[in-house]
């Protein structure tokens, strides 16, 4: 390609809202243009990043047997009301009416089509197992789109879905998508960890894993054990071993040994937070228990943990398969508890209580006495409060023993999600009647499995890992090109000559090549390529006249000087040694 033709500009700067380094570069080298908030162009050099990403993805689907095939993103809106979602998904699920009034959805996911499609294909249970999966664009009505490709409203997503006749055969179709996805990760080049994860909102059975590509960007909390091959995003990581087992509780601020001695009441005017009891009691925030009152799916309940510790909400969701969880504000707390929020607490409070593990093992803590600028001391679970639910409701925090091998320390990495794969056993195949007569001739709901990866957003988890601060640098299996050849003058005819020259021979032997034909100075030549990230740069300036041009890899600093001779060789070797 002759970049005086390439349908795209550089510019020195991005705009100011564009907060990811990925947005910016992709925005500054020309590979994506905004049309509306989280809804973008491709132009030809991110087209060609998409491509190449979407091939390596086609390649391992294909490989595992998975078929392709392609939905349409017009979903009738009767399938979510079948599968009972249209309701769930509120303002985010895109829907418009044809020119009958008929009404459809955007399609964000495709469990319910895919499913009818299944059910009307397939009649016995000989032709299972089979996986079906496309490429194609998705439509999610994000709240707040942002960071460019990582969280858009229209995007380009690999979805497969998987039909079983049992669920052996789900955990082979599952382990055949794992291992496919990590083949499609380590061929992109990506730094990623998959994950124990929560299934969300999609539900189903058993364990879901997300892949997620490590980078500050990222909105996930990885948590990985630095001695075993645990890893789970936090939603889900697991509480290990009670830390309260293992701290000896302090001696509590009144000396004499309190195992018996009945609570305290403390006189604490404005001390509502933890640090201000740290601050007001000398004593460290393991000493006491934060009371924090939810309201789960209308209901308010109060969540016990240490001080020091934080509420992981999904847990308390899960624990009480609701739908819905969310912090009181402090009216609601005030109604609710009788006091102000700060000292809200245990003992006689009339909600019920989710105890954390460590509030219900430990002894003699320091609590609300649900009672304006008052707490209470030498509160003990089982005598001053019930244990109705005792459970893990926590997040683990950093350093924490890991749950797994119970000896190494727990680490935390931010992660951007490229990929979840997930059990959903028959909560779409009953709801969508997709059953089969099975071997002894009963009709059985399908089992099934869903699995996706954020093909778009991978260019952009992609740009977060592959740059430098010149600009992109890309792995030489995704890159736009895969040669860059720049004359240092086009109105040098022996370099222009060398340079036509080298793109036809280059050309011919297959590779990628963007020749740099502008009437540019070398600086700004060199500033685009350096932004544009293309691996391999050959360089012809004065030498050109011995037939010698520089040689120079994207993230390498050294140049080399090479005979134009010898060019295509070295070339195919590099990509070669890259792939
Ligand atoms: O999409 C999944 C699960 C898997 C992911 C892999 C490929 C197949 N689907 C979860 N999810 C996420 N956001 C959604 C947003 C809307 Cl508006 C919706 F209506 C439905 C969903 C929804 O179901
Ligand atoms: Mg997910």
């Amino acid at each position: 390609m002759r970049q005086s033709k390439l349908f795209a500009q550089t510019y020195r700067e991005a705009p100011s809202d564009a907060e990811a380094l990925s947005h910016r570069l992709l925005l500054r080298a020309g590979f994506i243009r905004p049309l509306a908030a989280g809804i973008y162009a491709y132009l030809p050099l991110g087209q060609r990043v998409l491509r190449n990403v979407e091939r390596i993805v086609r390649e391992e689907m294909d490989r595992t047997g998975a078929q392709e095939l392609l939905m349409p993103a017009m979903q009738p809106l009767e399938l979510w009301e079948q599968s009972g979602r249209d309701q769930a998904y509120g303002p985010e699920l895109i829907r418009l009416k044809d020119r009958h009034e008929r009404e459809f959805a955007l399609g964000p996911t495709h469990e319910e089509v895919v499913t009818t499609l299944f059910r009307g294909e397939v009649n016995s249970y000989r032709k299972l197992p089979v996986t079906l999966y496309q490429i194609q664009t998705k439509f999610r009505d994000e709240r707040r789109p942002r960071f460019g490709l990582l969280r858009g409203r229209e995007f380009v997503m690999k979805d497969a879905y998987s039909f079983d006749e049992d669920w052996e055969g789900l955990d082979r179709s599952y382990q055949l998508m794992y291992e496919a996805y990590r083949r499609i990760f380590d061929r992109c080049g990506l730094n990623y960890r998959a994950v124990e994860a929560d299934a969300g909102s999609i539900g189903g059975e058993g364990e879901t894993h997300e892949f997620m590509a490590l980078a500050d960007i990222g909105e996930d909390t990885i948590v990985s054990c630095e001695a075993c091959d645990y890893a789970a995003n936090l939603e889900k990581a697991e509480a290990g071993p009670s830390n309260a087992t293992t701290i000896q509780v302090q001696t509590p601020a009144y000396g004499e040994n309190t195992t018996n001695q009945q609570p305290q009441r403390l006189h604490t005017p404005n001390v509502r937070t933890i640090d201000e009891l740290v601050t007001a009691m000398q004593l460290s925030a393991s000493r006491f228990v934060k009371t924090m009152i939810y309201i789960v799916d209308g209901q308010a309940v109060a969540v016990l943990v240490r001080g020091d510790r934080e509420v992981n909400e999904l847990k308390v969701k899960n624990a009480l398969q609701a739908e819905k969880v969310e912090i009181a504000d402090a009216d609601t707390v005030l109604r609710v508890t009788g006091a102000p929020s700060g000292f809200a607490g245990p003992i006689g409070l009339s909600v019920p209580l989710l105890v954390d593990i460590e509030i219900a093992n430990g002894e003699a803590w320091i609590a609300g006495a649900i009672e304006a600028d008052y707490h209470v001391s030498d509160v003990r679970p089982g005598r001053d409060f019930t244990l109705t639910r005792v459970g893990d409701y926590r997040n683990v925090a950093e350093d924490d023993v890991c749950p797994r091998c119970r000896s190494g320390k727990l680490q935390f990495s931010r992660g951007i999600e490229v990929g979840h794969v997930f059990k959903l056993g028959t909560k779409y195949s009953e709801r969508m009647n997709a059953t089969l007569a099975d071997r002894s001739g009963n009709e059985k709901a399908v089992i099934m499995g869903c699995y996706g990866i954020g093909v778009s957003r991978l260019l952009s988890a992609i740009a977060e890992q592959y740059h430098d601060g010149d600009g992109m640098a890309w792995p030489m299996a995704l890159a736009p090109y895969q040669v860059h050849i720049v004359p240092v003058s086009v109105n040098d005819s022996v370099q222009m000559e060398l340079a036509e020259r080298l793109y036809g021979q280059l050309r011919d032997s297959g590779v990628d090549t963007l020749l740099d034909d502008r009437e540019e100075r070398p600086g700004v030549k060199f500033k685009d390529s350096d932004l544009m990230g293309i691996p391999i740069r050959i360089v012809i300036g004065k030498q050109a006249a011995e037939g010698v041009v520089e040689f120079k890899l994207r993230t390498r600093p050294d140049k080399e000087t090479v005979n134009a001779g010898d060019v295509c060789d070295k070339v195919k070797e590099a990509i070669r040694e890259a792939l």
